[in-house]
């Protein structure tokens, strides 16, 4: 059985599966077939998970790992690593404890290894149909949301917690107001969309990224097949008598990232973990480092086309 190293998070002391399985999918999965498909990752290898309130999979993965702590495929909740965010409808401070709560009995678990913040703005409603109207999008509250955050940590409900998709200008207003800093940043990378400057700006700062969609998203509403289809990634691919997938998750991993990909097909979980006993030539870095750039995952195109999300995507 495959498995993935173990990266430090640094600051906050945790370590954690430098890949885990994403459980976002398009067109969303039934609950009975998310949940086979988490125990088909954990036989696989795999030990850290990706989550959202908003994705709806909390329950089937909660459900996975009761199933798998029977059949004995792991001896106990804490051979795993759970990442959940908290939704853009419950940014105000006193509205975190309360979210998190939510997740943990969707999950059926007592606290979470990561909670994000998982998008840089504010749903004045409680809403999860997209898109949103653009009355109820507001500036996020970086203090108040944050303050939220780290009661979560203290109480314990989680060990560490971090953001999704800031851009380094909203990082650093975290860090200027923040006792506990964010651990992690998760954000979309893949060849076609490197994240030099970010990268840079969380080294500095001692915060790990997290790349989301490092297969470009192939087949989901917020992805594409440029990624799987790429030319220079499908030569080196025939090359090293690698897939193009591999390439790309590869190059991620040279980066110093952790990655969350996700499939919940068989042979294709199988492959996604099989990046971790060969590497890529300095040529093959090379090549992969001149791939012309675009951005994926987009905000607009998920909650609308209005001013302020697209202002956000030219942020971030
Ligand atoms: N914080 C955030 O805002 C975001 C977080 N995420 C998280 O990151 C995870 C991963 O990102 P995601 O956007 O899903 O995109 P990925 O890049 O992981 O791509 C997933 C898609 O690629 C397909 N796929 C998987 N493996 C292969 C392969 N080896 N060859 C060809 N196709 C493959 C999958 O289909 P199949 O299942 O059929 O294999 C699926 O449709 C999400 O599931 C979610 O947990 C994602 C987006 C935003
Ligand atoms: O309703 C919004 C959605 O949850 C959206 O934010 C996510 O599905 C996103 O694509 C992700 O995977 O994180």
């Amino acid at each position: 059985m495959a498995k993935a190293p173990q990266v430090s998070l640094g600051a906050c002391g945790l370590t954690m599966p430098v890949l885990g399985m994403g459980t976002s999918s398009y067109p969303p999965a039934d609950a009975e077939t998310a949940k086979l498909a988490i125990i088909e990752a954990i036989k696989a290898g795999y030990r850290h998970f990706d989550t959202a309130f908003a994705y709806g999979s909390e329950q089937p993965l909660g459900q996975a790992i009761v199933e798998a702590l029977r059949l004995g495929l792991i001896k106990s909740r804490d051979d795993l690593f759970i990442t959940s965010k908290l939704w853009s409808s419950y940014t105000d401070r006193d509205q975190v404890v309360p979210a998190i709560k939510m997740s943990l009995r969707n999950l059926q678990l007592d606290y979470l290894d990561m909670y994000l913040i998982h998008l840089p703005l504010k749903l004045s409603q409680e809403i999860r149909k997209t898109p949103v109207p653009k009355e109820i999008l507001m500036p996020l509250d970086i203090k108040s949301v944050w303050e939220g955050m780290e009661e979560c940590q203290r109480l314990g409900l989680t060990k560490a917690i971090g953001v999704s998709n800031f851009s380094p200008r909203m990082l650093e207003e975290t860090l200027a107001i923040a006792e506990i800093p964010p651990a992690v940043n998760q954000v979309e990378m893949n060849p076609l969309w490197q994240q030099k400057k970010l990268r840079e700006h969380c080294n500095a700062k001692g915060i790990h990224i997290t790349a989301y969609s490092p297969l470009g998203a192939n087949g989901t509403k917020w992805g594409d097949n440029r990624i799987v289809e790429c030319d220079v990634l499908e030569d080196i691919a025939k090359a090293r008598g690698k897939t193009t997938a591999q390439v790309s998750m590869r190059w991620v991993y040279e980066q110093g990232v952790s990655i969350v990909a996700k499939s919940f097909n068989k042979e294709r979980m199988k492959q996604n973990l099989e990046i971790f006993d060969w590497s890529l030539t300095e040529e093959e870095l090379e090549r992969i480092s001149q791939l012309p750039q675009r951005k994926g995952f987009l905000i607009s195109s998920i909650l609308g086309a209005h001013d302020f999300t697209l202002q956000l995507d030219d942020e971030i």
